[in-house]
């Protein structure tokens, strides 16, 4: 069992022993308990109020005696911007089947197949988009980002993430946010797993502002989930695995660095159930753009506009009358990677399956297929509940571009396009 306090981006502070929290202070001669104190930097000391961010750990052992005397390692299906494919391939609208699960032991780490990058992780703009699978537990295998943090949607099985700020477990429905710098081990719930994630490089995603919604709906900041304090004692000799530049590096470890017995502060991971988003939308006539449904956002430098802006298409009601209702045609400045974690999406009724991707990239015309459009145009327009049905989008502003794994994927699906060639001419040049 996990335990979590709720809330997004609060002045948090947890202690798995009573006492171990220094009051009044965050670095006290000595420490209770003898531990050391290490503050954990997420934002540069200077950032803005609102978007600073930082934790302070008390821990048994400091981060030096667990992330030292590195060696190259290499995990080549995890890509990082900027990243050029070598596969010659033409600019189009791109779908993918499911990735399989390999037939071999696979940690979630090991399993990371990157389909996407867009901007300059060394910049700190951007992301990476694509799916993990996972057949086994990390076992005395700890791992950080360096690079940015990560947003992980499972599709398939549950993972629990072992992290310096406690234990957080996700399964289908929910998402799970690890930022930049925090330690994890990750292992399996109840069986082999799979599942979507986003690297961001960027400024680490906040709630979108409301604007005239109000103060309420959308995602709500106390569903949030942040885990209590819990440590690991051990003395097992250990791996400790950095991504950092786009490179990757390990280490031994004498202990875990899961150590951390009381922690306090507004950086931390957290997770969220997406069955609790409030879905705001046409309540009369129309398609609202998707941007109501966003779940978390990457603020770039230019205001109002995301890096990354995590979307979901939950389940709903939709009433809007005399109204086309599945998404429209559209063209968008916007680079768009989806995936769906259950269910069908109601612009593509086939072939974008539980565990598939899309890629509609900058500027690349796309729309419903020939089969949603048809049933869409003679739909009876009584109230009708959208169930069983979770699509999601990362959505950035910066073009993403596929890598060599997306574009020679066994699942790829290369007539994708043929989906709009039923797509009549229905100009009526002689009205009747
Ligand atoms: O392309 C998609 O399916 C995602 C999407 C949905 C929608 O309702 C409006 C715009 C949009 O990009
Ligand atoms: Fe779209």
């Amino acid at each position: 069992m996990s335990a979590y306090m709720s809330g997004f981006g609060n002045e948090f502070e947890s202690e798995a022993l009573p006492g171990a929290l220094p009051r009044g202070q965050n670095s006290p001669q000595r420490c209770p308990f003898g531990l050391y104190a290490e503050q954990l930097s997420g934002s540069a000391f200077t950032a803005p109020q609102g978007s600073n961010r930082r934790s302070w750990l008390y821990r048994i052992r400091p981060s030096v005696l667990h992330a030292r005397n590195f060696r190259a390692a290499e995990l080549p299906l995890w890509e990082t911007a900027p990243c050029r494919t070598t596969t010659a391939h033409p600019i189009d609208q791109m779908r993918w089947g499911p990735t399989p699960l390999p037939d071999g032991a696979v940690t979630f780490i090991e399993g990371v197949r990157i389909m996407t990058t867009a901007g300059d992780a060394d910049a700190r703009i951007g992301m990476a988009a694509g799916v993990y699978v996972a057949t086994r537990s990390m076992a005395d295998t700890y791992f950080y980002n360096a690079d940015g943090e990560i947003l992980i949607a499972p599709e398939q099985g549950a993972l629990i993430f072992d992290t310096e700020f406690g234990r957080i477990d996700a399964g289908p429905g929910e998402i799970c946010v690890l930022p930049r710098g925090v330690k994890f081990r990750v292992s399996l719930k109840d069986g082999p797993a799979r599942g979507y994630l986003c690297e961001n490089y960027g400024a680490p995603f906040v709630l979108p502002s409301r604007g005239v919604i109000g103060a309420n709906g959308l995602a709500n900041a106390r569903d949030f989930l942040t885990p209590v304090a819990a440590f690991e004692d051990s003395q097992r000799p250990s791996v400790m695995m950095v991504k950092w530049g786009g490179r990757f590096y390990v280490c031994d470890t004498p202990s875990s660095p899961l150590d951390v017995v009381a922690w306090h502060g507004n950086y931390a991971p957290y997770k969220y159930d997406l069955s609790l988003f409030c879905p705001v939308g046409a309540l009369l006539f129309d398609h609202p753009d998707p941007s109501i449904f966003c779940v978390l956002t990457s603020p770039s430098a230019q205001a109002g506009v995301g890096d990354v802006d995590f979307v979901i298409f939950p389940p709903r009601w939709q009433v809007a009358e005399h109204t086309f209702r599945p998404p429209w045609f559209h063209m968008n400045v916007m680079s768009e990677f989806m995936g769906l974690i259950f269910g069908a999406y109601d612009a593509k009724p086939s072939g974008f399956v539980p565990g598939g991707v899309s890629l509609h990239n900058a500027m690349l015309p796309h729309g419903p297929d020939a089969a949603a459009f048809e049933i869409a145009i003679h739909a009876e327009l009584a109230p009708a509940k959208l169930e069983n049905t979770l699509a999601f989008m990362f959505e950035s502003r910066l073009s993403q571009h596929p890598t060599d794994f997306a574009l020679t994927h066994e699942s790829r699906q290369a007539d994708y396009a043929a989906c709009w060639d039923g797509l009549p001419d229905r100009f009526e040049r002689q009205r009747p």
